[in-house]
């Protein structure tokens, strides 16, 4: 692993190296927290976590747990993807562009705290006052927190006067043949995608979050998302989605700088306040299980073109075999069927995205007895228009996974550049 945007002011990787308290908050700019939320800056915070025993009964950090928050590019993009997802959609709820900014500074300083194990604010002692920390993960380790945020296309709309602003790639995607949005799963003016190797520590990012936003902004819609863990799968292997497929190995590589800056960072070819972001597509999709597991394996492999046990592409042994599109049989037929999903995603090869999704289970649909189960389809890249729509658009003409999954859910976020310390996440654009 290759720790792309989030090396200490050195350029030395951070990994496996115990950190100072001192150390840990320089790092996250967690010395600004205690302004921003009344408190009494690096002082009040220390003060706090000592009076709340929290710095005796936490376990000690270790570098290798925590994913810096400051960076030239957000966390959680190129980031090896964690075990769990909590991912927010936020509507605003002011029309003052001033109060905007003060969400995102807010939001900024919590951040940095909530991404290496630090209590929010100071006043989490005081008998007096409800305590700025809503406490679930005190003494927890950061676990690899990462927080992204992004703004939506609404945000352009002409309430705050940025519709001058708004890239043109940057609006609601178009209707897809087969999809059954549901306004609940849609849109959004913000969002935050807090990923964790702890459930606890994401959701606990989230409701702060949500909470610091009030009377600026309010949920619009959730979802939580799982991969395998660490423990269960020692060896880090590309994870499997419910589907039993390994989900991810077409991914390009994000140590490539060349690569993500093709692929995924926003150059000179976009507006100045988005060079170093990227765009977000969400789809929440549902996926058909109970109709999946009454089908063969070789139907089940047809629809991806890919092994199962593998994940190596059909007539290959290797899980990171090129595809071969041009492959035949004694009969002349494909041998990776071309409406296959694998297939049909790669197209000629030269359009690409970085996916980084998580399966979610939200209890059983109570009218027909099936799962509410699936797949919160997340991917990154530097031209919504240009790489998500053009796959998806031959996707939900032709992909054979089609009968079984239905999109139910979608959005779309212009995520930030990444932020220095001292600034603010979406300073360029609001500053
Ligand atoms: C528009 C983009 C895509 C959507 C929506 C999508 C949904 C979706 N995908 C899977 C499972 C797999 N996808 C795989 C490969 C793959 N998928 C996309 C794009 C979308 N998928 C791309 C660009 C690729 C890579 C193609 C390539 O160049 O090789 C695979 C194969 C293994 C892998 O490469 O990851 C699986 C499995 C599900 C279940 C799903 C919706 C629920
Ligand atoms: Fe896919």
């Amino acid at each position: 692993m290759k720790p792309t945007d989030n090396n200490d002011a050195k350029g030395a990787p951070i990994f496996d190296k115990k950190l100072s308290r001192r150390e840990m908050l320089r790092l996250t700019g967690a010395s600004g927290l205690g302004l921003l939320l009344g408190g009494s800056s690096v002082g009040g915070i220390l003060a706090a976590r000592e009076a709340t025993g929290r710095a005796a009964s936490a376990p000690q950090v270790s570098s290798a747990d925590v994913i810096p928050f400051y960076g030239s590019h957000q966390a959680g993009i190129l980031t090896p993807a964690q075990n769990f997802l909590c991912f927010a959609a936020f509507d605003l709820t002011t029309t003052r562009l001033a109060d905007v900014q003060k969400l995102l500074q807010s939001w900024t300083a919590a951040a940095a705290a909530l991404t290496s194990g630090s209590l929010i604010g100071s006043a989490n002692d005081n008998p007096n006052l409800p305590p700025t920390d809503t406490g679930e993960a005190d003494g927890l380790t950061p676990s690899k927190c990462t927080l992204t945020f992004g703004v939506g296309p609404a945000m352009f709309d002409g309430r705050f006067g940025l519709a001058a602003k708004r890239p043109s790639t940057l609006a609601d995607l178009p209707p897809f043949a087969g999809d059954s949005l549901e306004p609940q799963w849609c849109g959004g003016d913000l969002c935050v995608q807090a990923c964790a190797d702890d459930m606890q520590v994401a959701f606990h990012a989230i409701r702060n979050l949500a909470r610091i936003a009030r009377g600026t902004a309010v949920l619009r819609w959730t979802q939580e998302g799982f991969q395998r863990t660490g423990n269960a799968d020692p060896k880090g292997g590309t994870p499997r989605n419910l589907l039993g497929f390994k989900d991810g190995t077409g991914n390009p590589d994000v140590t490539d700088d060349a690569e993500m800056r093709e692929v995924v960072w926003c150059g000179s070819e976009s507006p100045a306040w988005m060079q170093g972001g990227t765009y977000m597509a969400v789809r929440r999709v549902r996926l058909r299980i109970e109709v999946w597991d009454r089908s063969t394996l070789s139907d089940q492999e047809a629809t991806f073109g890919r092994h199962r046990q593998s994940g190596a592409p059909i007539g290959a042994t290797d899980e990171f075999a090129k595809l071969n599109l041009e492959a035949a049989d004694a009969e002349g037929k494909p041998v990776i069927p071309p409406d296959s999903h694998s297939a049909l995603a790669h197209g000629d090869g030269t359009v690409k995205m970085l996916r980084r999704s998580y399966s979610f289970s939200s209890g059983m649909d109570l009218t027909t007895g099936q799962l509410d189960a699936g797949l919160l389809f997340i991917s990154f890249q530097k031209d919504l228009v240009k790489q998500f729509v053009s796959i998806q658009k031959r996707l939900s003409k032709n992909d054979r996974l089609n009968e079984y999954m239905v999109h139910t859910g979608s959005a779309v976020f212009a995520c930030f550049p990444g932020v220095r310390e001292g600034g603010y996440i979406g300073e360029t654009l609001l500053g």
